[in-house]
């Protein structure tokens, strides 16, 4: 671990782009997955990158986790402009910021037991470790996991196992390189909603004894109030707003929150309910001038159809991407997507199971 201040974030990203070329027949173009886009990690804080399907919530992880080159941006890590250029270079970055998938079928070689996998990253990581002190560092990767006791784990093989189990493997792999960063792309959403919490509250405990950044990727804007000590609003390739998690889910500035946070816990089903089916999400080949929301928000204007609204301070720690906050003589009248919209149900109607802010059984794996 590094000692890195509280108030400088453990890993930094600035203006991020990523446009991936496309061709079809007769066709081509950049698909807008990522614009701009800054973020920071702290030491034992949680971000949650909240969005529907295809809002490049994937890519920022991905470039996070530098499995792909950028389109532009910097990424720093301590301070420090960590781009990687070369292999060396990737495995040093590895070894700080690892990533947890959403797939712990996938993610895991079926073919080894839990020791192979778990020794081939603490060799990667550590060093050659034998004999006991393998034994040792491999009980201690399965107790921080809790997957206890553990030698009824250390030699199963992955069918063996749940999935839930399986994703607490996945989590011992990547804490085997002692990581300062945690990203977790969707790291429940393919669980049996049962062991869900258990394995948010684990990352939970992750993050206040280890002090592990964690970037927390979710289209459950529920879970993310519930694990994240902030939020950010993702649509379209942008990032639309941010703040603290419980402001941003209890007060949406944003349309597009106040309509995420009405239509959770489901993002994906919000053409369904926002009533009047306002068009699909935008496609990002080319995609909406202004605000990349405008052809879905009910209070858009000219200004909205003709300008890239900036973040803009609307309360302590928080920002919202929306003319409606600006001081402009031209700005939106933004009230609440209710009014316009009509009555949906609200995070708190579904916020109590399974994210129950105050307790909630935990299912052990
Ligand atoms: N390798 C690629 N080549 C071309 N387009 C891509 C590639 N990877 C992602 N995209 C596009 O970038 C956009 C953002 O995708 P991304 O997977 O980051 O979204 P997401 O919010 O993570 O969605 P989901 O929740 O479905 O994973 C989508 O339009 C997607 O089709």
């Amino acid at each position: 671990m590094s000692n890195t201040q509280p108030e400088q974030p453990v890993l930094r990203a600035e203006a991020l782009r990523k446009h991936f070329p496309v061709r079809g027949i007769g066709t081509s173009g950049v698909v807008h997955a990522v614009d701009d886009v800054d973020l920071d990690l702290h030491a034992g804080r949680v971000v949650a990158l909240v969005g529907e399907s295809g809002s490049g919530k994937s890519t920022i992880a991905r470039l996070l986790a530098q499995l792909m080159p950028l389109t532009a941006g910097r990424i720093v890590l301590d301070g420090e402009d960590a781009t990687v250029h070369n292999r060396r270079a990737f495995r040093r970055y590895v070894g700080r910021v690892q990533m947890i998938f959403q797939d712990p079928f996938g993610s895991i070689n079926p073919i080894h037991p839990v020791r192979y996998t778990l020794t081939r990253a603490l060799r990667i990581h550590r060093g050659r470790l034998r004999g006991r002190e393998l034994e040792a560092a491999l009980d201690e990767l399965l107790e921080r996991v809790q997957l206890t006791p553990t030698a009824r784990y250390v030699d199963k093989y992955p069918h063996e196992l749940s999935g839930g189990q399986r994703q607490r493997v996945a989590i011992a792999r990547a804490l085997a390189a002692n990581p300062d960063v945690l990203l977790a792309d969707e790291p429940i959403s393919m669980l049996d909603v049962s062991i869900r919490l258990g394995i948010l509250n684990l990352l939970k405990d992750l993050r206040d004894r280890l002090k592990i950044a964690i970037l927390y990727i979710t289209h459950d804007i529920a879970s993310a109030r519930y694990f994240a000590d902030r939020t950010m609003v993702m649509y379209a390739g942008r990032i639309v707003e941010t703040g603290d998690s419980e402001s941003v889910t209890q007060d949406p500035k944003h349309p597009y929150t106040q309509l995420l946070v009405r239509s959770a816990p489901d993002p994906d089903d919000l053409e369904a309910r926002a009533h009047g089916a306002r068009g699909e999400a935008p496609s990002l080949v080319n995609p909406p001038s202004g605000c990349r929301f405008n052809p879905r928000c009910p209070f858009a204007t000219e200004l909205c159809r003709t300008e890239v609204p900036p973040l803009l301070e609307v309360g302590e720690g928080r920002q919202a991407a929306c003319w409606g906050y600006s001081e402009r003589p031209d700005r939106p009248k933004v009230t609440d997507v209710l009014e316009v919209l009509g009555e949906r149900p609200g995070l708190d109607t579904v916020a109590g199971a399974p994210y129950s802010t105050n307790g909630g059984t935990e299912a052990s794996t």
